[in-house]
């Protein structure tokens, strides 16, 4: 059985060798994948990422979101706790800049942030994902820890929806998971919409 970490390096390959062609086309179909779901179109407030490291590309979706009128945060790495994420209000007219991993994230505003009990829908990246719904990242821990607290709130149906974005070809047949994994309750690819139940 491969390791975590031979599972990352692994799945990080796959997807960098996807051709600038199948990236394109992913992206779309990926787009339309989310865009065909209703239950996700009347949400609001919507969690996104830039994608980084041939992670299938999110902008086709962002725009899709925007175009609809929907309220969309990013990801900014928590200024003062370490290994933590904040979600900030996000418009393509916003300053930015690049955090320590490469990755653009809007500048810092405190009035911006959106607690994560709030949100609708948080999309995350990933590594790889099962047919269970668990997720692999890219080994920080910064969606884990980030997402933690949503498990002791007490309305299920009140929590974020967390949905994975994904190449087809992340997955992978049973993942290794940590007890701090947050399974996710979808994941949407080019060719498909799962759907977990939450146990
Ligand atoms: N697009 C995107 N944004 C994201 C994440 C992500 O996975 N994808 N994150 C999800 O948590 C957070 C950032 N976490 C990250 C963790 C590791 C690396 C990474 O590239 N690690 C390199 C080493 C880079 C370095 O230390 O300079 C590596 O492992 O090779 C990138 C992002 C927030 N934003
Ligand atoms: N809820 C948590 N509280 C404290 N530490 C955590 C928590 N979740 C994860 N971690 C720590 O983060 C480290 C990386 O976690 P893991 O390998 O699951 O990352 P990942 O799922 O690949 O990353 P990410 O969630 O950012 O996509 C682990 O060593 C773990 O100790």
């Amino acid at each position: 059985m491969l390791s975590r970490q031979q599972l990352r390096t692994e799945m990080r390959q796959r997807r960098q060798a996807l051709s600038a062609a199948t990236q394109h086309s992913a992206a779309l179909a990926l787009c339309q994948q989310v865009l065909s779901q209703p239950d996700i179109m009347c949400q609001q407030h919507f969690a996104l990422y830039l994608s980084n490291d041939a992670e299938i590309n999110t902008s086709p979706l962002i725009n899709a979101l925007l175009n609809a009128n929907k309220q969309l945060y990013l990801p900014v790495l928590h200024p003062f706790v370490s290994g933590y994420l904040l979600f900030q209000h996000y418009l393509p007219s916003m300053p930015m800049r690049t955090n320590k991993f490469g990755i653009a994230e809007p500048a810092w505003h405190c009035q911006h942030i959106k607690p994560v009990a709030e949100l609708d829908v948080i999309f995350t990246p990933l590594v790889a994902f099962d047919d269970r719904g668990q997720r692999l990242g890219m080994g920080g821990g910064f969606y884990d820890r980030t997402l933690a607290p949503l498990n002791h709130l007490a309305a299920p149906a009140r929590t974020p929806q967390l949905i994975g974005l994904a190449h087809n070809c992340q997955q992978w047949p049973e993942l290794p998971i940590a007890p701090w994994d947050q399974p996710m309750a979808a994941i949407a690819t080019p060719s498909h919409f799962w759907r977990f139940n939450a146990d």
